[in-house]
């Protein structure tokens, strides 16, 4: 009796596992059914490759899968995270139609959203459908140059405390890791502008804040791996989870967030800023939960970005001094030798450093992809194949802004490219994104970078450290959705 039922048992094992690998291959060929071209997904990771493993950059990884659709002659084509379909466009005509042309097609991310469960996972920035349209439309009056004008004196004050930090490093000509002191520095423009506190971190990085938010970007395995069982890996939108998904940052920042909002209005405090902007939307209903997962979200989708262009700007100009003796030029002959005085209108005015700026994105476009849903079906033009609700959809940023076609010499740092910017084809150079669902937050992002930029740039002369590389590679075991790279960016800093 014993025996038959272990034979039983292994039988059923046997067959399970069959029949598991038979549908896993099955869904491989979901593309190729509906006459999509598709490369050569293999089991169990679909075309992530090495990725998977945390041994190549994902978004390398899209990058050579670009590469590979465009040498085959393909204007979209179909790819699998592990299982999943993912719908693939690779020609700009067919990016525009995603991000603008058919815009309500696409309107979605697919993000993981569980207000219940994870209530900081809902924002601006995951929402879907109408509650997106809604939340958009109420805060897009105040990302308009004007309102970003009217913070402009926090930003200042800022950047005069990141030439603090600096100048003792630079007297003693350190190699300096700028990605972190950057992190700080971006800590406090949006940390101040979005909650509302003095964030203090460039002159005290041991502090509560400084301390909780590093915790906001790091990702134990545990957590991937919880991720992973819970609600798979085949929709890049699940990644939201990863980060939201943590009770003491929520508990921190709800404080936080009620403790100010109780003291501003009992002392009748206004300020310039976005917690003052979302404190105001409580008249249109706005809830406490929702101000606070606005507010992080804020800070969050500015934090890592702009410290990143900054630091990716400055390695490329202490690896081409001409480059950056001429920013320094313009900075010096259009605003002065006293950074405290720059303006905002002044800043603007800056066009060489805005051409810099500009190619450090496109070599290092931060995040190196755009996602979207499909949310309606959506004929792709001049076929007959139909993408399916549901369908999620992934935009090659890094392999477009890389492309030799549209960027002779990619890894060149040119900031000439943008002399003529009618010879940047429009969906191929897409740093905010595009469409109405693109970066609600740039004016920001650029004024922040540019100002801290001028500062630094009109104090300090950056040459590269002993051994660094000219070209920075993306940490391939990161999981940071940013371009990410490994060890920091450690560059000499003198004083001039
Ligand atoms: C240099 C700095 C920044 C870069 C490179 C950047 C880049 C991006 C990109 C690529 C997207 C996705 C756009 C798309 O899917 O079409 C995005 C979305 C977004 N960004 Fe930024 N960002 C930066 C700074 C900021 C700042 C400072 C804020 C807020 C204060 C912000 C808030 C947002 C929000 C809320 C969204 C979602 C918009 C929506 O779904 O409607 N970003 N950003």
């Amino acid at each position: 009796m014993f025996v038959p039922v272990i034979e039983l048992f292994l039988v059923f094992i046997f067959t399970t596992l069959v029949g598991f690998y038979i549908y896993y291959s099955h869904c491989f060929t979901y593309w190729k059914r509906k006459g999509v071209p598709q490369l050569n997904p293999t089991f169990p990771v679909g075309d992530l490759g090495l990725s998977a493993l945390g041994k190549e950059s994902l978004y390398v990884r899209l990058q050579t899968l670009y590469h590979k659709f465009k040498n085959g002659g393909h204007k979209f084509g179909g790819i699998y995270f592990f299982n999943g379909p993912i719908y693939f466009p690779v020609d700009p005509y067919f990016v525009k139609e995603v991000l603008v042309s058919k815009f309500d097609h696409f309107v979605d991310r697919g993000m993981y959203i569980n207000v219940k469960k994870v209530p900081l996972s809902s924002n601006m920035f995951t929402m879907p459908g109408d509650d997106w349209k809604a939340i958009r439309a109420k805060l897009t009056p105040n990302f308009t140059s004007g309102k970003i004008k009217s913070m402009y004196n926090i930003v200042l004050e800022m950047s005069q405390n990141l030439l603090k930090t600096l100048k003792p490093l630079a007297e003693k000509e350190l190699e300096v890791d700028m990605k972190d002191i950057f992190l700080r520095y971006i800590a406090d423009v949006v940390g101040t502008t979005s909650f509302g506190i003095d964030v203090n971190s460039l002159k005290n990085p041991e502090s509560e804040f400084s301390q909780t938010i590093s915790k906001l970007f790091y990702l134990s395995p545990w957590k991937l791996f919880r991720l992973v069982v819970e609600e798979g890996l085949q929709n890049p939108g699940n990644i939201n989870k990863l980060f939201m998904d943590n009770r003491s940052l929520e508990n921190y920042f709800f404080d936080l967030v009620r403790d100010t909002i109780e003291y501003r209005d009992k002392n009748n405090v206004v300020r310039n800023d976005f917690l003052n902007i979302l404190m105001q939307l409580r008249s249109t209903g706005m809830t406490f939960q929702e101000i606070v997962s606005e507010a992080v979200l804020f800070f969050t989708a500015g934090y890592e970005t702009s410290s990143s262009v900054l630091s990716f700007c400055l390695h490329e100009f202490a690896h081409n001094e001409e480059i950056q003796d001429k920013a320094r030029r313009e900075i010096r002959e259009k605003l002065g030798t006293e950074s405290s005085k720059y303006t905002y209108d002044g800043i603007l005015s800056l066009s060489y450093v805005d051409k810099c700026l500009k190619e450090t994105m496109r070599k290092y476009p931060v995040v190196g992809m755009l996602n979207r849903q499909c949310v309606k079906t959506y004929q792709i033009p001049g076929t007959n194949v139909t993408i399916n609700p549901g369908t999620p959809v992934i935009i090659p940023m890094l392999g477009l802004h890389r492309d030799p076609d549209y960027f002779p010499n990619p890894l060149k740092f040119d900031p000439e490219r943008f002399n003529n910017e009618k010879n940047v084809t429009s969906f191929i150079y897409l740093p905010f994104g595009e469409g109405p669902r693109n970066c609600i937050g740039f004016r920001l992002g650029l004024i922040q970078t540019k100002l801290a930029l001028a500062a630094v740039l009109n104090d300090f002369q950056f040459v590269p450290a002993q051994g660094s590389s000219r070209h920075l590679v993306i940490d391939p075991s990161t999981t940071s959705v940013v371009f990410s790279v490994k060890g920091g960016i450690y560059l000499k800093i003198k004083k001039i």
